[in-house]
């Protein structure tokens, strides 16, 4: 089945900066009548905004400043009053080996609890329009080395999570769509995150001798490209700036 973005309104979390702002102008390049950005960085997310309205026309954007771990329940009230959602991209992310509790809150916590929350308001079973619940993992959600434990955790739940609830058992009763990209290196401040000391070493040998770094708009275009085909359930790469490909299958 073919997936259009044109006319559609799309939430992307952590969409400020990075590859949420590169989703973010991808969809409206595509046709999307209304991207809702919501980030904690509210400096830059209007300054966003602005080059968006610039680029594809006053309102096309919209700026809302959005903790994902604390207000879900006031900003989504918010968003479904004045919008007819059809697509969440859930996409804030950190890199912060120095708490497990924060990585799963924001990594994990909150992309559960934004899915559910979206998905239930888009089920055609219960008078919604269905939609897509869009999920941004990573290679390190089922690669794995000796470095960046608790942020591969975090990522690791998100494949499982997507992949259950985007099973088409669930998508045939509710025709909300579930999927997920999982980036390789990608050019974004996330790469200067907290990692362990003695893990700084190893991950310069990867960085030099196994990383070909992406921009994060090559993400924004591949997010897009998924979107237009991808199978509820399926988790996609895009890594090393090579072709999308399927993720392998865990069974
Ligand atoms: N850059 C990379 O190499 C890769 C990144 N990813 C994932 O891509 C996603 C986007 O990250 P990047 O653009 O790379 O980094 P980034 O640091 O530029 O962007 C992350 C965004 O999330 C926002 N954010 C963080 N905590 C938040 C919270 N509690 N509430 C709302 N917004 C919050 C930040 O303010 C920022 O705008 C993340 O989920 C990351 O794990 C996945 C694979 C590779
Ligand atoms: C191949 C897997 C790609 C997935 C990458 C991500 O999901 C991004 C976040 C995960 C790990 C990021 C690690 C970043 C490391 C850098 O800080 C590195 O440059 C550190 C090198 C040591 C140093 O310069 O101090």
């Amino acid at each position: 089945m073919a997936y259009d973005p044109t006319n559609k309104v799309v939430v992307v979390t952590g969409a400020a900066r990075g590859i949420g702002y590169e989703i973010a102008d991808q969809f409206l390049q595509n046709g999307a009548k209304t991207l809702i950005i919501l980030d904690i960085l509210e400096d830059i997310g209007l300054k966003a905004v602005k080059t968006l309205s610039d680029k594809y026309g006053e309102g096309k954007a919209v700026f809302l400043k959005c903790d994902v771990t604390k207000d879900l329940e006031k900003v989504s009230e918010e968003i479904f009053q004045k919008y007819q959602v059809d697509v969440l991209v859930n996409n804030a992310g950190v890199l912060n080996e120095a708490s497990f509790r924060q990585t799963i809150e924001i990594n994990c916590t909150a992309v559960v609890e934004w899915s559910m929350k979206f998905w239930e308001y888009m089920r055609m079973d219960k008078g919604g329009r269905g939609g897509t619940i869009y999920n941004v993992a990573s290679l390190y959600g089922f690669q794995y080395n000796p470095w960046t434990v608790f942020y591969k955790a975090s990522k690791y739940a998100v494949i499982g999570f997507t992949r259950s609830l985007g099973h088409p058992y669930n998508y045939d009763k509710t025709g909300v769509r579930a999927i997920t990209i999982c980036p390789g290196f990608t050019d974004t401040a996330i790469l200067t995150g907290n990692t362990w000391d003695w893990h700084k070493e190893g991950f310069e040998n990867v960085m030099e001798n196994e990383v070909i770094l992406q921009t994060p708009e090559t993400i924004g275009k591949a997010v897009v490209d998924i979107f237009t085909f991808a199978e509820t359930g399926t988790v996609w790469v895009k890594e090393n700036n090579e072709p999308i490909k399927l993720a392998p299958l865990c069974t």
